[in-house]
């Protein structure tokens, strides 16, 4: 389905016709745009549920009283639509407001950032914003923070609002100083890093699927070039991998990750392994609900692999799959480019775990497409 394949996020936001632009942050009179984490990060819920399962993952009745009692938006399958506000009435009653986000995942683009951010919104504890927001890469002089929170959903004191946007993590320069600057300074980060040269090519298929949409749309047709052609740099003799195409620069990691570093301290930022995401997402997601402080809700059988597609879907509290524009079939690319992707990337992935002291699932194993 093309609309379910837009892979920005694009669910049009209802609001009730009741609620004005201004909303009720306003008619609350609450004009704190930043809402500090105290409360969740220093959350001891998951330290203290050890070994205690929540009836919440387990019974969809209690799952949808944990998810649904202090919330904003009306229950609505698949769990991570938050698209229907209550009514004006209800959403005073439970303080319902628009803040600005207090977790930003900033990419990296093709990495799972769509995947991940869906299966976190299902957790009863997390909304998030529900298209793109683009707010610091695309930003119109006269935007305001105010203007940002508009973006964000409703949401109680006992919801963190995320919010997505993949090109942050290498554009503008500057994100991370205005997401300080602007949001604030206890902003949690969350990053999802994956092969560079598997992420390159799925940035390929997604700019061949927008090509082939607006193609469509303006009837003439052009003839895209390959993979191989557009990450070749052709204006030498020797040739070489074309760094300056933003398909390879957004994959020297080290390079981006380091104005990151600069700004936030290391326990404000998570980097999270794409690769793993994909084939443990559990795991991965036991991560991040530890890193936030929220009480563990994520279960093995919440998630089951569908084979057909070769990605992980949900079972629980609904039986969900992401659209078809992400897990894409990767065609297979010239063994000569792929060898020149590999020995390109290999010296900033080892930089990458230098920096980071972590190891990546990836690195190192380069050697063959096909595995
Ligand atoms: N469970 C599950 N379902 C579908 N896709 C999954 C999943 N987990 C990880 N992935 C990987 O997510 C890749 C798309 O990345 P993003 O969502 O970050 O893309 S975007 O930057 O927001 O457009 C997507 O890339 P492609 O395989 O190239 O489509 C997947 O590798």
């Amino acid at each position: 389905n093309p609309e379910n394949c837009i892979c920005t996020e694009m669910v049009a936001v209802e609001s009730p016709s009741v609620l004005t632009k201004s909303s009720l942050n306003e008619q609350i009179g609450d004009s704190s745009d930043t809402y500090l984490l105290e409360k969740s990060v220093m959350a001891t819920d998951i330290l203290e549920n050890v070994g205690d399962i929540w009836d919440a993952s387990v019974d969809k009745e209690a799952y949808l009283r944990a998810k649904y009692d202090n919330f904003c938006y009306k229950p609505e399958e698949p769990y991570f639509k938050h698209v229907q506000p209550l009514e004006r009435s209800k959403l005073k009653q439970r303080g319902c407001r628009k803040k600005l986000p207090q977790i930003i995942m900033p990419g990296a683009r093709k990495c799972g950032t769509g995947a991940l951010l869906r299966f976190l919104k299902i957790h009863p504890n997390i909304t998030g914003a529900p298209e793109e927001p683009h707010f610091f890469d695309q930003r119109r002089a006269n935007l305001t923070t105010s203007d940002y929170s508009e973006k964000m959903p409703y949401s109680t004191d006992s919801q963190l609002v995320i919010e997505k946007t993949p090109t942050y993590f290498y554009r503008p320069h500057n994100t991370p100083q205005l997401i300080k600057d602007e949001i604030s300074s206890d902003t949690k980060i969350i990053i999802v890093l994956c092969d560079p040269v598997r992420r390159a090519v799925s940035d390929y298929l997604e700019f061949i699927w927008r090509e082939k949409r607006r193609s469509e749309k303006h009837v003439v047709g052009k003839k895209l070039d390959s993979f191989e052609h557009l990450v070749w740099d052709h204006a030498t003799i020797r040739g070489g991998i074309n760094q300056l195409n933003e398909m390879i620069d957004v994959g020297i990691y080290a390079k981006h990750l380091i104005r990151w570093f600069d700004v936030f301290s290391r326990d404000q930022i998570l980097l999270l392994d794409g690769t793993l995401l994909l084939t443990d997402p559990l795991s991965e997601l036991k991560t991040v609900e530890r890193f936030l402080g929220l009480r563990s809700f994520f279960q093995k059988d919440h998630f089951s692999m569908n084979e057909e597609r070769g990605i992980f879907c949900m079972d629980f509290p609904s039986e969900y799959c992401l659209p078809g524009c992400k897990g894409r079939k990767h065609p297979h690319v010239d063994d000569k480019v792929w060898a020149s992707l590999c020995d390109f990337y290999a010296p900033y992935d080892r930089s990458l775990e230098q920096m980071t002291g972590k190891h990546f699932s990836w690195v190192g194993k380069c050697a063959s497409q096909d595995q």
